[in-house]
């Protein structure tokens, strides 16, 4: 089954050297170059032979835990993990000219205008070397999403959503101790209001095409990681 995508550039073609030439990511290639469209497999796992790209976003509020279960499932399920916030957070401490602006932005618990974090996304899909992506806190906007499906011309394969309620996000965040610029009571409020108004529309776009699997994101890690296991093993085909 098949799921068109409109598209000007092609995630697909980042694979085009590290899969054998009759393979899926040639396949997007071909239908690239003679369609203003895409197509991207809609239901498949990630096991599969063919190594196509397969792509998680992963999304919660602040502090609801998607760093701390990435780290789970790229041990047992190999994927590449990639935080949208850690790759900003490089460029702040790497003094490039984006630096500045991103810093004050993340300050105010606002979002990084979609190009530099999409950019900064397809930078790190193509030096993967994997094929199998967790891309947590993103997308963070309608925005992100649009500009998302604009450049990589992908979709995910389906969403995770860490579903916390919103004393015990602030809780967790205030004792996380990482020494985050936005880890105070007030980048929180505003991370949290930011959340509400701008990540909730891209859930829900996301829930309205079926592809949203929602974990209670309270208890232990152990017991959130069981919600989140028994979702990764049925896409283990
Ligand atoms: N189930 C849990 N119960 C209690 N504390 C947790 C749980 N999961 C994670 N934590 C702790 O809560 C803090 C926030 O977790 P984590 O960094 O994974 O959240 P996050 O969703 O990635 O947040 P952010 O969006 O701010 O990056 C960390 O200190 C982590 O150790
Ligand atoms: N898609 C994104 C992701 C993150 N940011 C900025 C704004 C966030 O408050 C901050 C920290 O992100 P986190 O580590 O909590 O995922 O980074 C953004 O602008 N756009
Ligand atoms: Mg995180």
């Amino acid at each position: 089954m098949w799921r068109r995508v409109a598209s000007h550039s092609s995630l697909f073609s980042a694979f085009k050297s590290s899969v054998p030439k009759n393979q899926a990511a040639y396949r997007f290639k071909f239908l690239e170059v003679f369609s203003t469209e895409i197509e991207t497999p809609a239901k498949e796992g990630f096991s599969s032979r063919e190594r196509v790209p397969f792509i998680t976003f992963v999304l919660g509020g602040p502090g609801s835990g998607k760093g701390t279960q990435c780290a789970k499932i790229v041990e047992s399920f190999g994927f590449t993990h990639l935080s949208a916030g850690d790759l900003l957070r490089k460029e702040i401490s790497s003094n490039s000219d984006k630096g500045a602006m991103i810093l004050d932005t993340i300050k105010e618990g606002k979002i990084v205008p979609s190009e530099v974090t999409v950019n900064l996304i397809q930078r790190a899909i193509e030096s993967s070397g994997n094929y199998k992506f967790l891309i947590d806190g993103f997308p963070r906007s309608e925005e992100n999403r649009i500009a998302f499906e604009r450049i990589m011309g992908a979709e995910p394969n389906f969403v995770l959503f860490f579903d916390c309620p919103e004393d015990e996000m602030v809780k967790r965040v205030l004792s996380r101790n990482q020494g985050r610029v936005d880890d105070n009571i007030d980048t929180i409020k505003k991370r949290l209001k930011v959340f509400v108004a701008l990540n909730l529309p891209v859930i829900n776009y996301y829930s309205e095409k079926g592809k949203v699997h929602k974990i209670n994101a309270v208890g232990t890690e152990d017991e959130i990681f069981e919600q989140v296991l028994r979702i990764f093993s049925a896409y283990e085909s």
